[in-house]
Order: C-alpha cells, then sequence, then structure tokens
C-alpha cells in the first residue's frame, strides 16, 4: 500500500509532538523509522494507524475505502489475555479484524505455523517467554494479511535469538507486503529496511533510501600493513579521494571518499612491489551514520 504524508502534526496539552511532517511511504518498501527518545515515532505510527487523530495535516492511502482493514498493527508492548490460548487470541483478533468466518480456522493455523508457533497453540499465553509474545503480537497484526505492516519497536525487547527470529520473519513478510517499523537497535533496522525516516523533536531528519542515506554520511576506511613503509608513490591515484592519512611503522589508515575503487589501490600497490600484510575496508554503521544526521 501507498501512503501520502502532508504536513502532519499533533499537539498533546500544548506540546507539538509532531511538527507538521511530509514524507511517502512507497508501495512494497521496508521503512525504518529512527529517532531517540521522545522523537514521536509512536505517536506518528498510532496516526498512520488510525488508532489517533491528527491535530492538522492529512495522511492519504491508496486504499481509500476503509483503509485501516488494510493495515495490521503491532503495538510497542502488545498486551493478550493471559489465560487464552493462541488459538483463542487468534480467533478474538480475526473476528475483530473481519476475517470471513470460514476463512478463520485456515489463516488462524496457518499464521501460527509461519510465526512458529503452533506447537504451543494450546497452551496458555501466560506462560509464554518475551520472545513468543511478541511473535504471537505479530500474527495478530498480519492474521487478516494487510498491504501494510505497521511494527511498533518489534525487536526492542528482545534477546539476539529472539531478535533474529522477528528479522527473519519480517525478512519474509517483505516479499507481500509494505513494512513500516521503528526501533532503536540500528544494527537490525539495517539488514531489513529499505528506506529510512529519521525523527527528531518531531521534525524529519532523513527521509531516503538507507543506500543513500550511507552514500551522503558514510565514510570508508582502508588499514594497510606492509613490510615496507609505504612512500607517495601511489598518491595521484589516492589524493583526490582521501580525507584523512596517518602512517605508523608500516601501518597506514586511509579514510576515503566512496569513489575510490579499493580493488585499483590493492592492484597498485601489489604492482609497486609492496608486501601487503594487511588489507581491510571497514564503512561506517547506520549507528554511526545515525549520530551524525541527528546531531545536526
Ligand atoms: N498521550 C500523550 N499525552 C501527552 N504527551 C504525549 C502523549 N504521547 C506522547 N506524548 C509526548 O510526545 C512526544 C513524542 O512521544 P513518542 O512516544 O511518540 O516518542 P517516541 O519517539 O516513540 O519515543 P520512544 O523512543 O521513547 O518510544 C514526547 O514528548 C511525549 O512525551
Amino acid at each position: 500500500m501507498f501512503v501520502q504524508v502532508n504536513q502532519l502534526q499533533k499537539v498533546f496539552k500544548g506540546h507539538t509532538a509532531i511538527k507538521g511532517i511530509t514524507f511517502n511511504i512507497k508501495e512494497g518498501s521496508c521503512t525504518a523509522l529512527l529517532g531517540p527518545n521522545g522523537a514521536g515515532k509512536t505517536t506518528t505510527l498510532h496516526m498512520l494507524s488510525g488508532l489517533l487523530s491528527p491535530t492538522k495535516g492529512t495522511i492519504t492511502y491508496s486504499e481509500e475505502r476503509d483503509y485501516r482493514s488494510h493495515i495490521g498493527f503491532m503495538p510497542q508492548h502488545p498486551t493478550f489475555f493471559n489465560w487464552m490460548t493462541p488459538i483463542e487470541f487468534l480467533q478474538f483478533a480475526g473476528k475483530l479484524s473481519a476475517v470471513p468466518k470460514h476463512l478463520l480456522k485456515e489463516q488462524v493455523n496457518n499464521t501460527l505455523s509461519f510465526v512458529g508457533l503452533t506447537e504451543a497453540k494450546n497452551r496458555k499465553i501466560g506462560g509464554f517467554s518475551g520472545g513468543m509474545k511478541q511473535r504471537l503480537g505479530l500474527a495478530q497484526a498480519i492474521l487478516h494479511q494487510p498491504e501494510l505492516l505497521i511494527l511498533d519497536e518489534p525487536v526492542s525487547a528482545l534477546d539476539p535469538t529472539g531478535r533474529r527470529e522477528v528479522l527473519t520473519l519480517m525478512e519474509k513478510l517483505k516479499e507481500r507486503m509494505t513494512i513500516l517499523f521503528s526501533t532503536h537497535v540500528l544494527h537490525d533496522a539495517e539488514q531489513v529496511c529499505d528506506e529510512v525516516l529519521m525523527l527528531k523533536d518531531g521534525e524529519i531528519k532523513w527521509d531516503g533510501s538507507l543506500t543513500s542515506l550511507k552514500r551522503t554520511f558514510s565514510h570508508t576506511a582502508i588499514h594497510i600493513e606492509t613490510v615496507e613503509p609505504i612512500k607517495n608513490a601511489f598518491d595521484n591515484l589516492i589524493k583526490p579521494h582521501t580525507i584523512h592519512f596517518t602512517t605508523e611503522n608500516n601501518a597506514t589508515i586511509l579514510e576515503i571518499t566512496p569513489s575510490l575503487h579499493t580493488n585499483d589501490l590493492l592492484t597498485t600497490l601489489i604492482s609497486k612491489g609492496y608486501t601487503i600484510q594487511c588489507f581491510e575496508v571497514t564503512e561506517d554503521s547506520l549507528e554511526d551514520v545515525y549520530m551524525k544526521v541527528v546531531e545536526i
């Protein structure tokens, strides 16, 4: 589903939490909504999922009629009736989201199998681990096969195994629906998203692809160690691309622009007779880039 957000604003008792933001969610994209605590991520997701009305501005969905039935939403802290089993809970959720009666049983079973809860389907939810509850929350959000899936912090409260499980499910869901999710776990966001929205103090700091975000803010560094100290022999090749150059004993560290072809550099060094002991290329992570953008 395609979503257009225009001049969206939310005021809570005189405090403007969202300050007139404009962005689009592309059909079929997987967008990570990032930002520090209090930036306005949850408020934005609640307005997009129809749980909160904007003070001003518009949200336009490509599904104009009854758009809410095409949206699946998982809140930051999903809550359940602990005395229910997953089957009972999903049947209940399915009725609320108007899954046709004759399809409900099959859809509940398919969804439980998709999130890996088939074996636990008749156990009481009260005894579930955090990871199992999160997967059940996801099951509830996708049961009615929405076109847009909105997830508020789907991985933040989970241990590494639980995070991996949810990320793997998101990877699969990306194939069939548009996803918008907020997170503080930037390493995980980087694994799954292709678009990034960054919010700070209710304003957008970045709106674009992960690739262009990195191209704009990321630095690449090359750590080279050679037996013979590197002289200026390959200056012409690297100078135009070098941001920072240090050399200590036989280790040379170059911080370069992405335009330098590292293969050319390596070939040149070898052709000039250097004995290379280490040639390591490292790129800024999304976390490094995030720090630069939110500091602006
Ligand atoms: N119901 C409310 N009443 C009053 N203020 C609110 C309400 N909900 C949110 N706010 C305020 O709006 C701002 C944005 O909050 P929001 O929860 O959307 O941020 P967030 O980016 O999701 O933060 P976090 O990462 O901590 O979850 C904060 O200043 C918060 O205190």
